[in-house]
């Protein structure tokens, strides 16, 4: 049983954020928030840890003022944040992470995005390259991830394995892709495909949850993206999907004008690019979709109906020169939004550098004169505030993934997914933590707030001190 003492921040929705400059929080030894206590004076934390551990409720959960209880006390800087969900990154693209930006979307696949995927045939260097993937991408933050695979089941099973083992909280899928692909890197027919990714369900299936908690890893059917795909696999997905109603889907949408104008090609019958996925029976609550750069008002209100949702990619949207997601206007619509770095489309796996990005994205399209006349009221059309993006890295993609009963803010009753996040002093504690220098640090009289935006704008991995999944350090280079 653990009891954190100091700051924390979280969301409550997409515009309401809570700061509380002292929080008591005691965590379960199964990982659960079993108390919280919020905006504590530092004069009276000893008193009110031991009325905690003295009330009735408290004591029911297990807790007791003479119990094993190991206290954490945040220092200056550090405050606690809910874990990121990473909602769409492509673990056998990090070796190309960095590279590639001169093409786009297409043209990138082609040339750099599947040979690279290519070499997962090797279910060795799957290993090697996996277990390094789930190591950074928890370094960085994300609690959660979902995470696409290559084509082939061994090395998904490996990714598997590595956030099994781990600690971290995902969705791993293997990607299903019968056409337009280069001839060794193809599925030989959807009946292969399907065969595959029933196979990885089943394994998934079988690593052990956690003693105390349900499964941390789950599979995610991932159709790559439509032309990918031909009708008799999304058609076979569609049945798997039906077979499996609660199971997550993740795919790519609406991400080029290219890739749409191909899409719209390959699907004469269908009214749009939606239209596609709903045909086939894989649009519905559970289903994550990446991009959605340029989705039309019909598609919009489908996504809508169907309760699906969207992974916002700024990063990679701006570097290999997509578009730009109208996340104000999905989020006025009641759509579930959340973040994607799209390693290797976006450059590292860094949520903070993707909130950057989807904050310079909305202050674009702000200033956009014919977006930000239209709408006097809501989100659309203005830059998002603190509330908002914060909202997109937590709880929203939580939401996204359909655990927003488990995870992405603190409340009782939830797991404790969290960071600390460290905002060191010039030259004092925790400045040479994660390596060095990092780019922001606190200065005299910083409120919560301004140490919270100094970590959001101006933060990286070395701001991140520790991670913490289901109660449970699974990273961070906090002692
Ligand atoms: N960004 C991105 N878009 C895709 N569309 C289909 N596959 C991909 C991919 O790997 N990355
Ligand atoms: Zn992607």
């Amino acid at each position: 049983m653990q009891i954190f003492i100091g700051p924390l921040v979280h969301t409550l929705n997409p515009t309401t954020i809570e700061y509380s400059s002292l929080s008591i929080l005691g965590i379960s030894s199964n990982g659960i928030i079993d108390f919280i206590t919020n905006n504590v004076t530092s004069d009276s934390v000893d008193r009110t840890i031991e009325t905690l551990l003295c009330d009735a409720e408290n004591m029911k959960k297990g807790w007791s003022k003479d119990g094993n209880v190991a206290r954490i006390v945040l220092k200056n800087g550090e405050f606690l944040c809910p874990g990121f969900v990473d909602t769409h990154t492509h673990a056998p693209q990090f070796p190309n992470l960095a590279r590639g930006q001169q093409y786009e979307l297409m043209d990138w696949l082609k040339c750099v995005t599947f040979p690279a995927e290519e070499r997962l045939k090797d279910t060795e260097y799957a290993s090697v390259l996996y277990k390094e993937v789930v190591r950074r991408v928890l370094a960085f933050g994300p609690t959660t991830c979902c995470y696409y695979g290559s084509l082939h089941l061994e090395a998904t099973k490996a990714l598997a394995d590595e956030c099994h083992s781990a600690g971290q909280r995902a969705f791993v899928g293997k990607c299903n892709m019968d056409r337009h692909s280069s001839e060794t890197y193809v599925e030989p027919s959807p009946l292969h495909s399907i065969q595959a990714t029933e196979a990885l369900i089943k394994y998934i299936h079988t690593l052990s949850p956690l003693p105390t908690s349900s499964p941390l890893v789950h599979p995610i059917i991932t159709p790559r993206f439509a032309i990918s795909c031909s009708d008799e696999l999304l058609k076979s997905l569609g049945s798997l999907a039906s077979k499996h109603p609660q199971m997550a889907i993740q795919t790519h949408i609406s991400e080029n004008a290219k890739e749409i104008s191909f899409t719209k090609e390959l699907f004469p019958s269908a009214p749009h690019y939606a239209g596609v996925y709903d045909m086939y029976g894989l649009l519905r609550k559970g289903t994550v979709l990446g991009h959605a750069c340029h989705l039309s008002e019909e598609e919009i209100q489908l996504v809508k109906q169907r309760d699906a949702g969207i992974a916002h990619c700024p990063t990679s949207n701006f570097n290999i020169r997509s578009g730009m997601a109208r996340v104000g206007c999905y989020l006025d619509r009641g759509i579930k939004v959340g973040l994607g770095t799209d390693c290797s489309g976006g450059y590292a796996p860094s949520i903070l550098r993707t909130i950057q990005d989807a904050c310079i994205t909305s202050k674009i399209l702000s200033l956009t004169p014919t977006i930000s006349s239209q709408f006097t009221s809501g989100l659309e059309g203005k830059h998002l505030p603190i509330s908002t993006l914060l909202h997109l890295a937590t709880l929203g993609g939580a939401s996204v993934c359909c655990l927003e009963d488990k995870i992405g803010n603190f409340v009782v009753g939830k797991e404790f997914d969290a960071l600390v996040a460290s905002v060191p002093g010039a030259g004092g504690e925790g400045r040479f933590g994660g390596g060095g220098n990092p780019g922001v640090w606190y200065q005299e009289n910083d409120t919560l707030e301004t140490l919270v935006e100094r970590f959001m704008f101006g933060g990286d991995d070395r701001n991140i001190k520790d991670v913490y999944v289901c109660g449970r350090k699974v990273s961070g280079w906090g002692q």
